[in-house]
């Protein structure tokens, strides 16, 4: 008799919600992700994937929802959300330039080591000996990427594709039990992105969940068991690769293409009704306006001024330039990186980490533009 074992959730966000002012950047998503899962995150540029990612790793308080790990609901604070065991990667790479491979992966260890400042500062054998394990964890860990031959050199000086690695190598030294990576292969040519496709692969084989945002869509649907579709800050579609990929909605999404029931598609179809105003030879009614074609149709839709493009994103989606400003201006916190301790880096703003870890980091959104 063969006994099939439910997948247990290792993360649950429901209703999860977050305004900046008037904007609603993320619209009542629930996502799950189980153990042993990938699931991906996709969604066209300005969804709101990098917005839900900050509500679940509590660098944004969401303005309603909740999000649980393993049946724990967590409290909206990076360095707590390290601790319980979700650990993540930035879009754009925020590695310590000026410190070596090995020590931005010791870095990544700091909520796995109890010994505190007076320990580290008379070093006694209890952090003689909590250095030595977290060396050792950080050797290995730097043989699973393939750079344990690099442990001393500067960061700045690796290769674009190894810095990526090293911050995932970074955020595995956290020991989570789910990887949030937002966009791993960006600006990276085709064989660092299949070679970051058998890297996850070896992750979640490590027992490691992973939920990942990314652009490339073969990288996602051959990777993902499920995939979830963010447009417009709502979720328009989950489940496997094969079903998302062919579901018109999303098609329609990312060619801009409007179709009936879309996120924004009534305010749209208003703001057309507004435009035409009122003339009676206008041949679009709302209605029609709102689902001028099929979403196999779109090389004439692009040319109408109706489509609903999606906003570009640029930089000032990111947390520096937050027009409200999120959980990340505590004293003592780290406002950029759950999983930096507290380091110079460390108790800079976002603005300022960003820019710092840009010197040598220049991954960008726009480097990622499909
Ligand atoms: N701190 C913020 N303050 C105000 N608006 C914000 C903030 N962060 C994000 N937004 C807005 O929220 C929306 C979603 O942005 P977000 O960066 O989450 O999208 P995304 O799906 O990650 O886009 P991309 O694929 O380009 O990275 C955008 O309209 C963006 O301008």
């Amino acid at each position: 008799m063969t006994t099939t074992t439910a997948p247990s959730p290792v993360l649950e966000a429901s209703g999860v919600t977050m305004r900046f002012g008037g904007l609603t950047a993320v619209r009542s998503v629930d996502l799950t992700v189980n153990s042993g899962e990938i699931v991906g995150l996709i969604g066209p540029n300005g969804a709101g994937k990098t917005t839900f990612f900050n509500c679940l790793t509590g660098l944004y308080v969401p303005t309603e929802g909740k999000v649980s790990y393993k049946g724990t609901v967590l409290p909206p604070k990076p360095h707590l959300v390290t601790s319980a065991g979700i650990a993540r990667t930035f879009q754009n790479i925020r590695l310590f330039a000026n410190m070596t491979v090995l020590e931005n992966v010791l870095v990544g260890r700091h909520t796995r080591t109890k010994e505190g400042l007076w320990s580290a500062l008379l070093r006694g054998p209890g952090f003689r000996k909590a250095e030595a394990t977290s060396r050792e964890r950080a050797m290995e860990l730097l043989e699973f990427i393939g750079l344990a031959h690099k442990a001393d050199h500067l960061s700045r000086n690796l290769p674009y594709g190894e810095q990526r690695k090293l911050e995932i190598a970074r955020a595995m030294a956290s020991e989570p039990g789910l990887l949030l990576l937002d966009e791993p292969t960006a600006g990276m040519n085709p064989q660092e992105t299949r070679a970051t496709e058998d890297l996850v692969f070896a992750i979640r084989d490590r027992g490691i969940a992973v939920l990942v945002i990314e652009h490339d869509m073969r990288f996602i649907f051959n990777l993902s068991d499920r995939v979830a579709c963010l447009v417009q800050g709502e979720k328009l579609v989950e489940g496997t690769s094969d079903v998302v990929q062919g579901d018109e909605r999303v098609i329609a999404a990312y060619l801009g293409t409007p179709f009936e029931g879309a996120p924004g598609a009534d305010e749209l179809a208003e703001v057309e009704a507004a435009e035409a105003g009122g003339a009676t030879t206008a041949a679009a009614t709302p209605a029609e306006a709102t689902v001028p074609a099929q979403a196999t149709e779109p090389a004439a839709e692009t040319d109408t001024p109706e489509t609903t493009e999606t906003a570009p994103a640029t930089e000032t989606a990111e947390p520096a330039t937050a027009t409200e400003t999120p959980e990340t201006t505590e004293p003592g916190e780290t406002p950029d990186s759950p999983d930096a301790p507290a380091t110079p880096d460390a108790t800079e703003t976002p603005e300022a980490a960003q820019d710092d870890a840009s010197a040598e980091s220049t991954t960008s959104k726009e480097g990622n533009a499909q």
